[in-house]
């Protein structure tokens, strides 16, 4: 007699599921030193481990960006096609998640007195005691 398990209710990850081939934040963070060096390159992760000793650029200014997204400082630099074409090789995957936390603009009225519409919020009560007093005034 096989007793039916009753709970079949496996917790739910509420992370959605990392595609295959793809490197989160947290793991190209982890890759930030000689021995293993990732970088964040037009949101794909790149292991130049191997090439720091070839770059013309030299392997400290690899090693600042290593772990993180270093679009920016590779484009200031303004690399020629030759230096893009050697990308592929180096090709890990594509970047999975964000890479910066958003600074979503939330409109509150906390610490604010104007309205999602643009006017006081004192203006409504005043509007209707306004109208309340002509009605008695008028009709007095
Ligand atoms: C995997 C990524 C990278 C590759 C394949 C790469 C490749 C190259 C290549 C081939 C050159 C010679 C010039 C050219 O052809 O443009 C170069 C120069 C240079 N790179 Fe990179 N690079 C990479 C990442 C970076 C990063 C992240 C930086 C950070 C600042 C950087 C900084 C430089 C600098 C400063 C030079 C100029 C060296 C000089 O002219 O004296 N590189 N790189």
């Amino acid at each position: 007699m096989t007793e039916a398990s009753s709970s079949s209710n496996s917790i739910q990850n509420e992370k959605s599921i990392q595609p295959e081939g793809t490197y989160s934040l947290e793991q190209l963070k982890e890759h930030n030193t000689r021995e293993s060096l990732w970088m964040l390159l037009h949101d794909k992760v790149y292991d130049i481990t191997a090439f720091m000793d070839e770059h013309p650029g030299g392997d400290e200014v690899l090693i600042e960006e290593a772990g993180r997204d270093a679009t920016e400082a590779f484009e200031d630099v303004g690399h020629s096609d030759e230096a893009r074409d050697m990308l592929p090789k180096m090709l890990l995957g594509e970047f999975y998640g964000e890479k910066k936390t958003k600074s979503k603009k939330s409109i509150s009225s906390t610490g604010g007195t104007t309205s999602s519409s643009g006017f006081p919020i004192w203006v409504v009560p005043v509007a209707l005691i306004a109208a309340f007093l002509a009605w008695r005034v008028f009709l007095a």
